[in-house]
């Protein structure tokens, strides 16, 4: 890579370049120190040459003296042209602008070597003034007057020889001449010689302190740098190794891996942890990236291959998930990052990265995809429309039933409050913005509002809101989340319960409590004003009729078909209401008696012409109505109403299909009115258990020891007085309640005899109307077996008018009962103008003579005869016979005298409390089957 290389080698010269300065400076300075030493060579060569010449030139000046031959002063000449040639020289170099050129000239007329003129110049000009080179020119320069000298010698030596006035004194005083100046320039050579190697020893020294100096700073700083070096690699390499410590931490503390993938080798490098999750070998050992890469889950492989072609084409960050499989043969998921390194042409060359175990990450990922996915399906199927939206209240999610509800599709994106508007009911139908509220982190309505929603389109629709804000995980607001609840059906339902509690289903008239509303409204009207209403009850003549011979389904089409039939013959003012069962009310509102009569007539005209047939079977059809006139008689509710019923059972009495108009005075009327005053009391009584069981033995005239009773009926009144059952009874009898009784009945006796210690027979008064119910068979045999008591112990007691009435109902309920063991005791025997006739149907026990009867056989012959045939015959035809009324110790004296088996009444004991008021007696309003009598 450039730029660690360019790094290395700027780290190379920071490293080296001391070193190359102090050897460049060594070099420098070993260069000048052989230059100057080459120089001073030159100069001593030179100063030899010098001395030579200047004693050569004297020595051939000395044979010409003797010889005064030309060639002799010729070499004189030559002799003296060195150091001739050296002076002129030195004096050249001497000035301040030197003529170099004339100057070399010099020199080589010294007979210097050509090769060591530039440096004797260089050194001359360098040194000139330095203190060797100082001295030895000013030597040099002391000579020039003794060569000067010299050459006078010579050219008087020569003139005087050519003019051949060269005498033997001249030649004399030439030759002393000549040897003093020898004499004189011999110590000055050595001098300048001398000089010149005390330079050279001097340099000699320079050079050898500066190199040893040198070579000191090199070592030192070989030694300073080398240390600086050493320290910092400690330093690096101790980063280093902190650095891969912390590395080596920081992975193997993490789910972090580290791989580094030569490409060329296809060798990777993997961080031993999950070399050692993955099964391979070794800490640091390269691995075959191939092998590697096949624990690459199948499925992964082309997407690990996609995203690293995708990074090598286009450096795009490599980042790609995939699952491994480790050693023990499982597959993880591991997220990779990484980077690729390339060469200068830009192939890729290494790639490094990391990768983390994300597998509890992907399981979480999964799982809430799962809950997503879960949640969305759930979304998607429920009923409510659920929505949510961001922060700016632009719909981030609908389900499809907000889309219905809405009435748009694809809304993602769309502001909520452009989709619709919604009206607060309760605020004075103001518009109503949630999720305004909700952003603006106002209370949520968890609770839920009542809305109209408008759709665009203007429809609109009742809905129950519940609006929430949506937190992020910092707890701020993220969104608002809606959910409607599609009201229409709950309003319908609501509307529909609202008009079921004032209406008849079947009919869709009024029911009777809108009825009696109305009713009670009108009367209350009546201190203020006083206005003539009228009140029907109409009550369909056989009815049961219908039902029973084509079923309920005909009942029902006759219903509807006499309601629309009598609606026809109403006003709208009037009230026409289907009070119950086949019982309709009508109110004719400002209506006095005539008119009311008159249309009260209309209206039986109408049911008797209505021509009902169901599956092809015609019926007659008629009705029975009471009309009771609302004048100024101040009738409560309660009376009008039971003043039209007694009117109506009036009609139905007297043959049905007619108007019974309800008058005050009217004597019959005033027995039923009590009779039906007596329902409610009887039902009062029921409920509030009033009512209680009485015994009165009958006993057996031959058998003292034997116990047989007969249990009584009474009822207690709110002020604790006992009621007799004849008070009651006919009432009971008329208004079919006597099921319900009897039912009581038995149920209380049977409680009461299974408390009672000793062993006794309990005959138990039963009614015509509950012999001929099977039910009641049903209930009897039920509370026997529930009881548990001995149903030998059980005598029900029918009277003989009521058995002969229904002979075969009476006879099957007889034999049923008495295949459980139960007995039979036949009541009133003989009141029957063919009591006898009947007697051998009827498999009874007990025979119990006609109380009037009994009462008058002591007065009475016939009466007393009667007796004595029904004991005998009774007797003939195996049945015990007793006799009731036995009121006084006569009857009583005439009964044993007949030989009669039992005897009952006030002359041996009077009726007993047996049970507790209710005390053993399930409520019963829980036992009112269909018999009970409303
Ligand atoms: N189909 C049908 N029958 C009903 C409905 N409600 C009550 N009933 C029957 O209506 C009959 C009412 O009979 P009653 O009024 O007691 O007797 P009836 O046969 O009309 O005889 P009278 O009233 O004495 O002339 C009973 O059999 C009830 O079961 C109803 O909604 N549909």
């Amino acid at each position: 890579m450039p730029t660690p290389r360019l790094h290395g080698y700027s780290g190379l010269l920071r490293l080296i370049w001391p070193f190359v300065l102090v050897v460049a400076l060594l070099a420098l300075l070993s260069m000048g120190s052989i230059n100057v030493l080459s120089a001073m060579r030159a100069y001593v060569a030179g100063e030899s040459l010098w001395s030579k010449g200047q004693k050569d030139a004297i020595q051939a000046l000395g044979i010409y003296l003797d010889t005064r031959d030309p060639a002799a002063y010729a070499r004189y000449r030559e002799a003296m042209s060195v150091p001739e040639g050296d002076r002129i020289a030195r004096l050249t170099l001497d000035t301040a602008k030197p003529d170099f050129a004339a100057a070399e000239r010099g020199l080589l007329a010294g007979g210097n070597s050509p090769a060591d003129i530039p440096g004797m110049i260089w050194l001359f000009r360098t040194f000139r003034n330095i203190s060797y080179m100082d001295r030895a020119i000013s030597v040099w320069a002391l000579g020039d007057q003794h060569l000067a000298q010299l050459d006078t010698v010579a050219r008087s030596v020569r003139s005087a020889a050519e003019q051949g006035t060269l005498d033997a004194a001249a030649i004399r005083r030439a030759r002393s001449e000549l040897d003093r100046i020898n004499n004189a320039l011999t110590p000055i050579e050595r001098k300048f010689s001398n000089t010149l190697g005390e330079a050279s020893q001097a340099i000699r020294n320079v050079l050898y302190y500066s190199n040893f100096g040198a070579a000191l700073v090199l070592i030192l700083l070989a030694v300073w740098r080398t240390r600086r070096h050493m320290a910092e690699r400690d330093r690096l390499e101790g980063a280093l190794q902190a650095s891969e410590e912390r590395l080596q931490l920081a992975v193997s503390g993490s789910h972090y891996g580290v791989w580094d993938w030569d490409i060329p080798a296809n060798l990777v490098y993997l961080s031993p942890q999950y070399r050692a999750l993955f099964g391979f070998p070794g800490q640091h050992d390269q691995l075959d990236f191939d092998a590697v890469f096949a624990r690459v889950h199948p499925e992964d492989q082309a997407t690990v291959r996609a995203a690293m072609a995708s990074h090598f084409a286009d450096n795009s960050v490599y980042e790609t998930e995939f699952r491994l499989r480790t050693a023990d043969d499982c597959y993880r998921w591991y997220h990779a990052h990484g980077q690729a390194s390339r060469d200068g042409t830009g192939i890729p060359q290494r790639m490094a990265g990391t990768f983390e175990d994300v597998t509890e990450r992907k399981r979480m990922e999964a799982a809430l995809q799962a809950e997503q996915e879960r949640a969305l399906v759930t979304l998607a199927s429920i009923g409510d429309a659920v929505l949510t939206t961001d922060t700016q209240g632009s719909i981030s999610y609908m389900n499809p039933a907000a889309e219905v509800l809405l009435g748009v599709r694809h809304a993602t994106g769309l502001r909520f409050s452009t989709t619709c508007h919604l009206i607060d009911e309760a605020r004075n139908e103001q518009e109503f913005d949630p999720v305004g509220q909700v952003l603006a982190g106002e209370s949520a309505d968890t609770e839920g509002r009542n809305l109209w929603l408008i759709r665009k389109d203007g429809s609109e629709t009742a809905v129950r809101l519940v609006a929430a804000p949506m937190h992020d995980e910092a707890g701020h607001i993220a969104g608002a989340a809606l959910a409607f609840h599609d009201m229409t059906r709950e309003r319908q339902f609501v509307a529909h319960l609202s008009w079921q509690a004032s209406h008849d289903e079947l009919t869709g008239l009024v029911n009777r409590r809108e009825f009696e509303q109305r009713l009670g409204r009108l009367l209350a009207e009546r201190p203020q004003r006083v206005i003539h209403h009228a009140l029907l009850f109409l009550d369909l003549d056989q009815f049961k009729l219908v039902n029973d011979t084509s079923g309920h389904a005909s009942g029902d089409e006759l219903l509807r078909q006499v309601c629309s039939t009598l609606q026809r013959h109403l006003r709208v003012d009037d009230t026409l209401a289907r009070l119950g069962g086949d019982e309709f009310g009508v109110i004719l509102q400002g209506c006095r008696l005539e008119p009311a009569t008159r249309i009260a007539e209309t209206l039986r005209e109408a049911i008797e012409t209505l021509h009902f047939a169901w599956g092809g079977q015609p019926f007659n059809i008629s009705v029975s109505i009471g009309l009771v006139a609302l004048d100024d008689t101040p009738y409560t509710l309660e009376d009008s109403m039971r003043a039209a019923d007694v009117a109506c059972y009036m009609a139905k009495e007297k043959g049905r299909n007619r108007v019974q108009h309800y008058q005050p005075g009217d004597a019959e009327i005033t027995v039923r009115y009590g009779e039906m005053e007596w329902v409610q009391r009887i039902h009062r009584a029921l409920e509030e258990h009033r009512f209680c069981l009485y015994a009165q033995d009958i006993v057996a005239l031959a058998e003292p020891d034997h116990r047989h009773v007969e249990l009584l009926l009474r009822l207690i009144n709110d002020d604790g007085s006992v009621v007799p059952p004849s008070a009651f009874i006919p009432a009971a009898e008329r208004y079919n309640l006597m099921p319900l009784l009897d039912r009581w009945v038995v149920r209380t006796a049977l409680a009461s005899m299974r408390q009672q210690p000793e062993t006794l027979i309990c005959s138990i008064n039963l009614s015509g109307a509950s012999i001929g119910d099977d039910a009641f068979l049903e209930f009897v045999c039920t509370q026997l077996q529930d009881s548990g008591v001995e149903a030998s112990h059980v005598c029900f007691e029918i009277t003989e008018t009521t058995a002969i009435a229904n002979l075969n109902r009476a006879t099957l309920f007889i034999h049923a009962l008495k295949a459980r063991g139960c007995r039979f005791s036949l009541d009133d025997f003989g009141a029957g103008m063919s009591s006898f006739a009947y007697l051998k149907h009827l498999p009874v026990d007990y025979l119990k003579i006609d109380g009037a009867f009994v009462k008058g056989m002591v007065n009475d012959a016939s009466d007393r005869a009667m007796v004595e045939a029904i004991n005998h015959i009774g007797h003939v035809m195996g049945k015990r016979t007793i006799a009731e009324f036995v009121e006084n110790e006569a009857i009583l004296t005439t009964t044993r005298e007949i030989g009669i088996d039992y005897a009952q009444g006030y002359a041996l004991c009077r009726p007993q409390p047996f049970s507790l008021p209710d005390a053993a007696a399930t409520p019963l309003h829980t036992e009112r089957g269909k018999d009970a009598v409303s």
